[in-house]
């Protein structure tokens, strides 16, 4: 311990007994219901007690605190040392005395029932090394395999398990003699293990001995904080197929031991490829909090402005999480977090990282954040109107909306995953699962159509240049440029913008477009006309899509202006640029 905190051991431990809060201004926004940030202070190890280390990071209060309060002592010029303390507010900070049971049924538990019923759920555990996440996500594991398996979850699903580890960009898998597995994007965009084997266990035990199996190949070197120290971010999924309903999505849960982020004083002495490993550790942690809260803004937030970019692509932890954070997949996520924290007060310095990352993951919403219900928009509805619809459009026999939607809102039953929808539906006596997916299509049309409605509204994108044909405008037009044109008739179709591929003359076939127009004409003939795509705005807000099936005919006289469109990498939409 340092020498300095070692002489003012007693005077330290004054000041933390005396320490009084600051009054804290009331809450001006409530917490996320589908994103929870947990901080856990471990215990004083014996090892540590016996090195007379003291702690100095604390939860505020006994009972579940939302503030963690971390205290150093500071030298001062003139007199006895002080105190600096800093605080910060998570969800639920939870001390030494509290259980890793205590973590589970504030944080995890509610993930469970939500991947049996298709949903995506995560659990991530970080912090410093040595700071107890192997300790705490091994136990939620175990907690997780007895309230998956032990027969308490309504309906049957088959559970298949795959748990790898990822080091740097490389993965292995800890179910297969540790073989090297390779992370790819299929064709229809979804992420695919390839090589990772997935396996299928019908009891408890079974699903524990898989789990077992897998932390015995985890990959561990010593480092200078902790001699089994975790180096790569441990994954364990467990994908959950509702055999009744075949077409539903699988529900997804996503157990991640994150490998221990090492402060600059710890790494000075290691190798190359350790500070190699270090930084890109810290990289990926970096790239996972943008993900994180860039997926819970774009949840709170859904329905206003341009959506945030969540660059799930740009390391290979966040792009094995794709479900999790595409934007596109529009899959219903829940997410909890434990940031794991040393008590210790010589830690103090990467407590505070710890803390402060946790802060900042945290997306609250508005208090009291006034739903303007609007009719013909489900996701404005409050419970009652929820209710009240249920009610009226659910068919024969009415689908009980106590049942289906007993406290959900309109956004958080669009949000439903559908196999959790329909299991609700189908506890009303006498309705099919036929009617309850016409019911769950219904919801979604309407849903798809406010949102549409709303996005065509957006405001009038930015025009960079008249297009006269003597202007400059119309001297470069070249194929991928995006116009806005006057349609030659109303087509219903809510667009005037399109992107050019090329002049008509170069398309071979006679076919005609959109408009009933011929596409063929003749080079150096008549006006110059181009062979385009037309842009239609997406069911993301602000967002548009190059719709590649409808393709128009446009001349230049048409062309009214050029438009500067920027594509997303994450979305994949195209949004313009401002
Ligand atoms: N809540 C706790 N109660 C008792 N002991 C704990 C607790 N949390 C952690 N420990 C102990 O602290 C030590 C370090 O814990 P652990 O290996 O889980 O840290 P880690 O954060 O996973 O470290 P690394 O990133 O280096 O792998 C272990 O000996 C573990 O048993």
């Amino acid at each position: 311990m340092d020498p300095f905190l070692t002489q003012n051991i007693d005077r330290y431990r004054s000041l933390v007994a005396a320490y009084a809060p600051p009054a804290r201004k009331p809450e001006s926004s409530i917490p996320n219901p589908d994103i929870q940030i947990g901080a856990r202070i471990r215990p004083i190890l014996p090892d540590e007690a016996a090195e007379g280390l003291v702690a100095g990071v604390y939860p505020r209060s006994a009972s579940l605190s939302a503030i963690a309060d971390v205290h150093e002592l500071r030298k001062s010029v003139r007199g006895q040392p002080g105190l600096t303390s800093s605080s910060y507010t998570v969800d639920c900070v939870f001390g030494p005395d509290d259980s890793t049971g205590d973590v589970y049924k504030e944080l995890v538990e509610p993930l469970v029932p939500w991947a049996w019923g298709g949903g995506v759920g995560t659990l991530f555990a970080y912090g410093q090394t040595g700071s107890g996440k192997t300790f705490t996500v091994t136990a939620i594991e175990r907690l997780v395999a007895e309230q998956l398996m032990g027969g308490q979850l309504e309906g049957e699903r088959e559970v298949h398990v795959c748990i790898f580890e990822l080091a740097g960009n490389v993965a292995f898998d800890l179910l297969n003699s540790h073989k090297r597995i390779s992370i790819l994007e299929d064709s229809f965009g979804a992420t695919q293990l390839v090589g990772a084997t997935e396996h299928t266990p019908i009891t408890t035990s079974a699903l524990l001995s898989l789990i077992d199996n897998a932390s015995a190949f985890r990959k561990t070197a010593s480092t200078d904080r902790n001699a089994a120290s975790s180096r790569t971010h441990a994954m364990c999924r467990l994908r959950i197929a509702n055999p009744a309903i075949p077409a539903a999505d699988d529900g997804l849960l996503f157990l991640v031991d994150l490998a221990g982020s090492e402060a600059a004083r710890d790494i000075a002495e290691h190798s190359a490829d350790r500070m190699k490993e270090t930084r890109e550790i810290n990289t990926s942690l970096s790239i996972l909090k943008d993900c994180i809260r860039g997926r819970a803004q774009l949840d709170v937030g859904a329905g206003k402005g341009k959506a945030p970019y969540i660059p799930f692509r740009a390391s290979a932890l966040t792009k094995t999480l794709k479900h999790v954070f595409d934007p596109a997949g529009a899959r219903a996520c829940k997410t909890a977090v434990v940031a794991c924290v040393s008590p210790s007060v010589v830690d103090a310095g990467p407590s505070k990282n710890t803390l402060r990352y946790a802060e900042l993951l945290r997306v609250t919403m508005p208090k009291g954040r006034g739903l303007v219900e609007k009719e013909s928009v489900p996701a404005s509805w409050g419970n009652e109107r929820v209710q009240e619809w249920i009610g009226k459009s659910s068919g024969t026999p009415p689908i009980s909306a106590s049942l289906l939607a007993p406290t959900e809102t309109g956004a958080q039953l669009v949000r439903l995953p559908q196999s959790l929808f329909i299991s609700r539906c189908e506890k009303t006596p006498g309705v099919s699962s036929e009617q309850a997916l016409a019911f769950y299509s219904k919801l979604w049309r309407l849903h798809i159509d406010s949102q549409a409605a709303q996005t065509s509204s957006a405001p009038i994108p930015r025009v960079i240049a008249q297009a006269e044909p003597s202007t400059p405008f119309a001297c470069h037009i070249h194929p991928g440029m995006f116009v806005r044109y006057k349609p030659p008739h109303p087509t219903g179709l809510d667009t005037n913008i399109a992107a050019i591929l090329c002049p008509d003359w170069a398309v071979e076939t006679e076919v005609k477009d959109y408009y009933g127009k011929d596409v063929k004409g003749v080079r150096g003939e008549g006006e110059r006309r181009y062979l385009c795509a037309m842009v239609a705005p997406s069911i993301m807000p602000g967002a548009w899509e190059l719709d590649l099936g409808r393709q128009c005919v446009v001349e230049v006289r048409e062309m009214e202006a050029e438009v500067l469109m920027e594509w997303d990498v994450a979305t994949r939409y195209w949004f313009m640029t401002v």
